[in-house]
């Protein structure tokens, strides 16, 4: 287990760590996430005691790794594979590393083919691709069989056979109860391969939660409905009963309506009730990069004057229909309020969530300020 507590980092009037504790527990792949520059080589530089905390302490199974003796056989770690002697055969590389901490030859071809480096194995690595690379990278960190991994952005230019093999990799290595610390800026993969996230922004902790959870918690699905075209007067019908049920409905640009705050088979139920056929009703769910734009929006550092984002907190495109304007004027602050609104599906514009107000504190999305339930998520 990693476990980090009051973790601070400055480099003179920059603090690239902020009091961060978290633990990463054994048996799960997790995730660690934030944008450029918000400290997550910084804190893995820290684990693996490249750099000294200003302030804080971090252990790897309860000592800090500088006091482990032989590292290499508990700890392994891909953090620049580009940090390889250009001269040297990728075998020699391996070899030598293995030779300074004790670890016998023949793990060194044992990595390589774990890998898929064995043909390459005499090649010097000055040649390598990119993906080359980041294999002799994850065989340097695989040499001591380690209990505990970390792996700064490890698929950084694989193909799409390289990613998934990592992939699978990471999750065997979790399933054999080891400790896998990933970071990764590409989001749908770590959906796929992370069940934990850490989340830091500008050095802080933003989120340390399961990650289907952190995205009911960032972001919010709703159900879409679409009436019956030969039912001229079906919406209506329905946006009412829905409404007075306690639903929250907007109308797409498209006719249809969009609802939270209702189980799909609640809003089949009240359909049927009304006598209103349905011609679509279907679950709307976030994606692990729009809970995560949504959460980190405010902590980026950088970002270009073209920023995708953008379309993350566009005016709200969706029309209150009539039988919610009333309501609307009643509760709608006059500067829209942040997170008021179901986000739209990815790339449609929609509205920012609320940013924690310290760090730990869950982004949430609200409703008048009401507590977010695993219901608005359907
Ligand atoms: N040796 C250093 N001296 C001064 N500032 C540093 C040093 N190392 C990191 N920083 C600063 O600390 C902050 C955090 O950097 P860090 O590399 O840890 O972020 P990161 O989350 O890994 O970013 P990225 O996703 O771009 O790799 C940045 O503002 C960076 O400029």
């Amino acid at each position: 287990m990693i476990e980090a507590v009051g973790l601070t980092k400055r480099f003179g009037a920059k603090t690239a760590v902020d009091q961060l504790s978290f633990q990463v527990k054994p048996g799960h792949v997790t995730g660690f996430l934030g944008p450029n520059g918000s400290g997550k080589s910084t804190t893995m530089r820290m684990i693996l005691g490249l750099d000294r905390p200003t302030s804080g302490h971090v252990t790897i199974n309860g000592r800090p790794f500088r006091e482990l003796p032989n590292a290499q056989r508990h700890v392994g770690a891909l953090l620049d594979a580009k940090a390889v002697h250009g001269g040297r055969r990728a075998r020699t590389h391996l070899l030598s590393i293995a030779q300074l901490s004790g670890i016998p030859e023949k793990r060194v071809d044992e990595v390589l083919a774990v890998v898929g480096l064995q043909d390459a194995a005499r090649q010097r690595t000055k040649g390598f691709s990119l993906g080359m690379g980041q294999r002799l990278g994850i065989a340097t960190a695989l040499l001591g069989d380690p209990q505990v991994l970390l792996f700064d952005e490890p698929v950084n230019g694989l193909d799409p056979e390289g990613i998934l093999w990592v992939r699978n990799l990471m999750r065997r290595l979790a399933s054999e109860g080891r400790t896998v610390f990933v970071s990764s800026h590409l989001m749908s993969e770590m959906a796929l391969t992370a069940d934990h996230l850490i989340v830091i922004g500008r050095g802080r902790l933003l989120a340390d939660m399961g990650t289907q959870e952190f995205i009911a918690h960032n972001s919010a699905g709703f159900a879409r409905v679409r009436t019956a075209d030969t039912d001229p007067d079906g919406w209506d019908t329905l946006g009412k009963a829905l409404t007075k049920a306690g639903g929250r409905v907007l109308q797409e640009p498209d006719g249809a309506l969009r609802v939270t705050g209702l189980e799909l088979p609640r809003i089949s139920d009240l359909a049927h009730e009304a006598g209103v056929r349905l011609w679509e009703l279907s679950p709307h769910r976030a994606s692990l990069e729009e809970a995560y734009m949504r959460m980190t929006q405010s902590t980026v550092e950088y970002t270009s004057t073209d920023d995708p984002r953008a379309e993350l907190w566009e005016p709200e495109p969706l029309s209150l229909p009539a039988w919610e304007e009333d309501e609307a004027e009643a509760t709608a602050p006059e500067v829209p309020q942040t997170g008021f609104f179901a986000p739209p599906p990815p790339g449609a514009g929609g509205r920012p969530f609320l940013m924690p107000g310290k760090p730990g504190e869950l982004a949430s999305t609200t409703r008048n300020t009401t507590p977010h339930t695993p219901e608005d998520t359907r």
